[in-house]
């Protein structure tokens, strides 16, 4: 290795979407692994729109492994972050930099400390799966700085452990995570599905519900699902591996009707296992399953997927007609990511959404009922690719020379 005093700095950034799932993943039958009860299936999002960014440096200069979240400096004592370093660290090969006159041997990686910056580009902890970007983008930005030798397959099973759903984020378009039989949780990993491109006529608009209260994590309320609740078990040995085949066939095939069915299904047995009774925000009857899909997280934003842009359209026309926002907000900011539907549903500014007409099949129902200001803002998104490294120097979040924050 280079000399102790030597300064010298190398780094990677990389860029790594986030998912939702439209078969859940909920339950653990191994909580320090993090291995699931039963395989989940996702979507990945366009990381144009949300995305997480992460810049790992390694320095011979650092004392310690330090890391940013948005800017503000975080603990990495976690079990979770000392997972994915452990794990990473262990694969690390021998590294060369002609150009700086840098070499690093595969034990050298034992000793030496990162600094990771990271930045989400939507808000963390606000449902939108921060933890499964987040995961991914620090295990896929450790293992090519360390030049570990693993596909992306390999690579998921460690992301794995610093969340569940981080795993299906290694991959883009649709992805399967197997929830495996070892005991080790070696085939407990993430399958490519199709690519984002297989379906790329999908669109998917993000409801964010503003919440004043901090939702019940994840990690906590499904644990108390596995111990409490019967009909989990049901849940993850009957019905989700049938479900699980047929949503594989109905995304071969672009099947909309069955796709929209079992995504809502699986939804809606998600939050009835989770004994979930909050009303849902929104209802849509029978005849829109045709067109679109809803899917609920451990949250209250709603998902919803649409066949088409068409749908996604009049999806749109009518969202804005129930959920108008606050008089004080502004349009641009109300609706984020693909601002090209808004257009197509002849929407400008605020004016246009307080003229829209009653949708028709309330047309009978007078006053509609409207929920002003009960969204914060809707995110416009699609079917995204996976990871990749971010190779302009201008978009790394520490500072080339010193390592630390820019
Ligand atoms: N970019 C990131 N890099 C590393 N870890 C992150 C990153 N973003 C979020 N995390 C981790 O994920 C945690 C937030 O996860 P949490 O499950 O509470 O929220 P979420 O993933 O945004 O929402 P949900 O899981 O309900 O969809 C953070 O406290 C942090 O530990
Ligand atoms: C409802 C879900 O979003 C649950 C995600 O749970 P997490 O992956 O956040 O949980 P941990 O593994 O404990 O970190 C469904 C899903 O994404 O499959």
């Amino acid at each position: 290795m280079a000399e102790q005093s030597e300064k010298w700095v190398l780094m990677v950034t990389a860029q790594t979407p986030t998912n939702i799932a439209v078969i859940k993943y909920w339950g653990k039958r191994d909580e320090n692994l993090i291995l699931a009860i039963n395989d989940s299936i996702s979507v990945t999002l366009d990381p144009a729109h949300l995305c997480t960014t992460t810049t790992i440096a390694v320095s011979p200069s650092f004392n310690q492994d330090r890391m940013w979240l948005n800017g503000k400096e975080i603990s990495l004592a976690g079990g979770r972050y000392q997972s994915c370093l452990r794990e990473i660290r262990a694969r690390a090969s021998d590294v060369e930099d002609e150009k700086k006159g840098i070499k690093i041997t595969k034990n050298d990686w034992q000793n030496l400390h990162v600094h990771v910056a990271s930045y989400n580009n939507f808000p963390t902890a606000a449902g939108l799966a921060s933890s499964a970007a987040g995961f991914a983008c620090l295990v896929f930005s450790l293992a090519k700085l360390m030049n570990v030798q693993e596909d992306n397959g390999r690579l998921s099973a460690i992301a794995r452990q610093g969340s569940g759903s981080a795993c299906r984020s290694l991959y883009g378009g649709f992805v399967k995570w197997v929830m495996g039989k070892e005991e080790n949780g070696s085939d407990s990993i993430a399958v490519p599905l199709v690519d984002e491109k297989h379906w790329d006529e999908l669109v998917i608009i993000i409801a964010v519900v503003s919440s004043r209260q901090k939702e019940t994590s994840s990690t906590s309320g499904m644990r108390e699902t596995v111990e409490t609740s019967a009909l989990i078990e049901h849940r993850a040995k009957e019905v989700v591996p049938k479900r699980i085949i047929q949503m594989e066939e109905a995304i071969q095939n672009r099947d909309f009707p069955t796709f929209a069915q079992l995504t809502c299904a699986d939804s809606n047995q998600f939050h009835a296992v989770c004994m979930d009774t909050s009303p849902p925000i929104f209802y849509m009857n029978d005849t829109s399953h045709r067109q679109v899909a809803y899917t609920f997280d451990a949250g209250p934003n709603a998902v919803m997927i649409s066949r088409n842009r068409k749908a996604a359209t009049l999806m749109l026309q009518r969202l804005l007609f129930h959920f108008p926002p606050n008089s004080d907000t502004d349009l641009n900011s109300y609706v984020i990511g693909d601002k090209s539907i808004l257009k197509d549903a002849g929407i400008q500014d605020i004016k246009d959404v307080e003229a829209l007409p009653p949708p028709p099949e309330i047309k009978d129902k007078v006053p509609a009922q409207k929920y002003k200001g009960e969204i914060s803002y809707f995110i416009c998104t699609r079917p995204g690719r996976g990871p990749v490294l971010l190779t302009d120097e201008s978009q790394a979040l520490l500072n080339p020379e010193t390592g630390l924050p820019k």
